[in-house]
């Protein structure tokens, strides 16, 4: 799954002439991933990956070149935009926006351990001191404002059990929206999941799928991040994980008293998010070949954020 537009040889080797890295030697479909079509693309100088781009706001394209470009240029793992002989970046391919990257290398993780989660927490951390005094705005299509439009009317779509804990959330957002709003921020990533991490060993080698980039508070990538890397399946933190990942990243910017305030509801916020877009996949594409994740995993989460005990290191 996940090749939504297949590609002939003689097409792929049109498109990919200009680059100047050789003859293409193989390429084959990546079954991974669920937005766009992804190709590894072998050719005499190395290899890379092939992105034609199948939905989304493709007229944002230009900001996420921009913004890995930034990060290339900081030395964060990156799959920035490859140019052609004549500076293009942004191509078309099968009537596609098609975009051609390194490929990176490393696996992904599914079962962290704390070593990982500090490099998660150090990644971070770099990206956002890349990019807070040059923030490239791009507001987030599931930001806060988003979670206020759909949540209403996906909860009445939730059971008795489940309802109250979504209303109850939405109006904590409503509630701190202006705080939240008001912390520190950059450039964000804002899907930083297992599954958009590479790894060799402890050493993480790749970081991908931007397509969620966005300008906001940084608390609330370390929030997605470690909701993701740092839960146990029933929801709850994990603590050793969990402080790992944030000694990491404060090793290197340190958190704010503001933010220190708002980590736990931050935590929370980071759940809708995902509970919500789960919920939306779930109705949009049931019964058709596309990877759907569980929307019960950020239910449990929430439920389970409402009494943690997290808090962040070294605010000051
Ligand atoms: N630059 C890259 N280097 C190495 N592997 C990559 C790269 N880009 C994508 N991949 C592989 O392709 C898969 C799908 O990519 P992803 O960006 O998550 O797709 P989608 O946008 O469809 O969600 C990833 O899980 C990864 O294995
Ligand atoms: N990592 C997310 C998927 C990305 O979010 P989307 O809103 O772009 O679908 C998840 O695991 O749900």
């Amino acid at each position: 799954m996940s090749v939504f537009t297949p590609l002939q040889r003689e097409e792929l080797e049109v498109f990919l002439a200009p680059y100047g890295l050789g003859r293409l030697r193989d390429f084959e479909g990546i079954a991974a991933g669920s937005e766009n079509s992804n190709f590894f693309v072998s050719l005499e100088q190395g290899e890379y990956v092939l992105t034609l781009i199948e939905r989304g706001p493709s007229q944002d394209l230009p900001f996420f070149i921009e913004l890995l470009d930034v990060l290339h240029r900081h030395g964060l793992p990156v799959p920035y935009a490859l140019r052609t002989d004549r500076g293009e970046a942004l191509r078309t391919l099968a009537e596609k926006p098609a975009l051609l990257q390194p490929r990176l290398a490393g696996k992904h993780v599914s079962a962290p351990n704390p070593h990982q989660c500090a490099e998660v927490g150090r990644l971070l951390a770099r990206l956002h001191l890349a990019t807070r005094d040059h923030i490239i705005e791009r507001r987030s299509d599931r930001g806060l404002d988003w979670m206020q439009e759909e949540g209403p009317s996906l909860a009445l779509s939730l059971d008795d059990a489940q309802m109250p804990l979504l209303r109850d959330s939405l109006a904590e957002i409503a509630e701190l929206k202006p705080k939240l709003l008001a912390l520190p921020r950059a450039n964000l990533h804002a899907d930083l999941f297992r599954d958009n991490l590479l790894f060799e060993g402890s050493h993480l080698t790749g970081v991908i799928d931007f397509y969620n980039a966005c300008s906001g508070p940084m608390l609330y990538d370390i929030a997605i991040a470690l909701n993701d890397w740092c839960s146990h399946p029933n929801g709850e933190i994990d603590e050793t994980r969990s402080q790992a990942l944030l000694a990491a990243y404060s090793s290197l910017r340190r958190f704010t008293p503001a933010e220190a305030e708002l980590w736990r509801p931050m935590l929370r916020v980071a759940c809708v998010r995902f509970w919500l877009s789960r919920l939306i996949a779930a109705q949009k594409f049931a019964g058709q070949p596309v990877l759907i994740k569980d929307p019960d995993e950020f239910r449990r989460m929430l439920s389970a954020r409402q009494h943690c005990h997290s808090a962040l290191p070294f605010a000051f």
